[in-house]
């Protein structure tokens, strides 16, 4: 079943509006990680529930507890749920989002406040924080329900509806919402599959369908010892330097080449066939791309299997930084009495969270013992969460296809993404479901990054595409 002629029409005459919309979304810092805003969070939470009940949704807040964050207990943003439609005959997708955001400040490099959208009317993109991840998606599907309530037009099929505020800070409470809430009785009983439009094209061109994300544990490595900062004309070459003992453990963890030097980390990836390394081959990507999207000529290899797979098959580990470090301008001689470092590793199958940890956690003890070092170590993990591949053959997949087509008139790339949204495979275990990612934004969004954007095309095409698909669903079936 096409998508109404009416209904893509209807999406390129408020396009104004629907950027606006994202201006004032976007004007909310929601940054889960930052204690200072979780007010803002949570103000996040009831503008988009009060979005959602405008255009007819059923909500409810879902209290997720409460989380210790920079030694303060904080309550947790609520879950928004929602649902629409609750015809037998139609299907019923499960649609996820989240409406937190990565922290931003000016300082970090951004040519204006990221959390003012700037609408840039020379190149079209939309800059701010949260445009692309994932405000400028949960957006999409709003844009979608406005033409069916306004017009009063039915859904194609039955919606339900789960955002969160904790997604870029480890998704805390998630996990238990969704598996009670899958249980029979539950608020997600009759789900037939789900959609997510969280991550990126591989490009700046072509749209594609994402099957596989790897998976993440996040650890904090803290080295401590003096009791207070230290002068270091005083006490250089006199005592044992936290600093010195962590950037020695740092760099134990990583080699230049991207090569994980935790022993048996990368040990556990069988190594990709022919066969396997075909479909990277086929995908639409060069080397330029990765480097235009990274904004430097500083690609790993010059293969663009190499890479692709680098982001896509295998594990990684990122060394993020060092907290309690001197970072201001100047030259001050100090020695820090107490500093962490960040690291986490994106894993892939058959890699969990369970099985990786203690390798890194016996690696980091064993080489900190190599130091001789009176400091103290500490290492604690902050979350983490399992990789995730689905079947894309799946009607759910043959939907977005079929959707893809008729809005872009392009065949979709079949990706596997290199980030992380560990409730991803909750949901797939919990409901027994498909589970699709159908992206709204371009691989050069620079989600996480200086000046993130999202371009006006994604979002008024992307908005086209979601609703198509949801008419293609519809058409197809189970
Ligand atoms: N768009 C998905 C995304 O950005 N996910 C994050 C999840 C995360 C985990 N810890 C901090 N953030 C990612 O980094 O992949
Ligand atoms: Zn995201
Ligand atoms: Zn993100």
């Amino acid at each position: 079943m096409a998508a109404p002629s009416e209904f893509l029409q209807y999406i390129d005459d408020k396009a104004d509006a629907f950027i606006q919309r994202l201006a004032d979304a976007v004007g909310i810092p929601s940054i889960s990680g930052d204690a200072k805003r979780r007010g803002d969070v949570i103000k996040m939470a009831k503008w988009l529930n009060d979005q959602l009940t405008a255009l007819g949704v059923e909500t409810k807040f879902v209290d997720l507890g409460k989380q210790e964050l920079d030694g303060q207990i904080l309550d947790l943003p609520p879950a928004v749920l929602g649902k629409i439609g609750s015809d037998a005959a139609k299907k019923t997708v499960l649609i996820y989002g989240h409406f937190d955001v990565q922290p931003a400040l000016k300082s970090d490099g951004w040519n204006t406040d990221p959390f003012t959208l700037v609408v840039n009317k020379e190149d079209g993109q939309l800059v701010g924080r949260g445009s692309s991840d994932d405000k400028g998606p949960i957006l999409g599907w709003l844009n979608v329900l406005q033409y069916h309530h306004e017009n009063k037009r039915p859904l194609p099929v039955n919606i339900k509806f789960c955002f969160e505020g904790m997604e870029e800070s480890g998704s805390e409470g998630l996990d238990e919402l969704v598996e009670r809430e899958s249980k029979p009785g539950g608020y997600f009983e009759g789900v037939d599959c789900v959609c997510i439009s969280d991550n990126y094209w591989l490009n700046d061109r072509t749209p594609c369908l994402t099957y596989g994300l790897r998976g993440l544990t996040y650890f904090k490595v803290t080295v401590t010892g003096p009791g207070r900062d230290l002068h270091s004309g005083v006490f250089g070459r006199t005592v044992h330097e936290p600093m010195t003992d962590l950037i020695h453990l740092m760099g134990r963890l990583v080699d230049p080449t991207g090569k994980i030097l935790v022993p048996g980390v990368d040990e556990m990836v069988p190594p990709a066939d022919e066969e396997e390394k075909a479909i990277y081959k086929a995908l639409d990507y060069s080397i330029a791309d990765v480097q235009s999207a990274a904004g430097g000529e500083v690609a790993l290899s010059s293969d663009k299997v190499e890479v692709l797979m680098g982001r896509m098959r295998n594990p990684s580990l990122s060394l993020h930084g060092i907290e309690g470090a001197f970072s201001e301008p100047g030259a001050k001689t100090v020695i820090p009495a107490k500093v962490s470092g960040k690291f986490s590793i994106r894993l892939v199958p058959p890699q969990t969270p369970e099985a990786v940890d203690p390798l890194v956690i016996t690696y980091l003890k064993s080489e900190f013992a190599k130091l001789n070092s009176k400091n103290t170590l500490i290492i604690d993990n902050l979350h983490g969460g399992k990789p995730w591949v689905a079947d894309h053959k799946h009607w759910n997949f043959e939907a977005a296809k079929k959707a893809t087509r008729a809005v872009y008139k392009q065949e979709p790339d079949l990706t596997r993404e290199g980030g992380s949204i560990p409730v991803t495979l909750t949901f797939a275990e919990s409901l027994g479901v498909n589970v699709l990612l159908l992206p709204m934004g371009r691989g050069d969004d620079g989600a996480h990054s200086t000046n993130e954007k999202l371009d006006r095309s994604n979002f008024i095409e992307g908005s086209k595409l979601l609703g198509t698909y949801l008419y293609e669903l519809a058409a197809i079936a189970k």
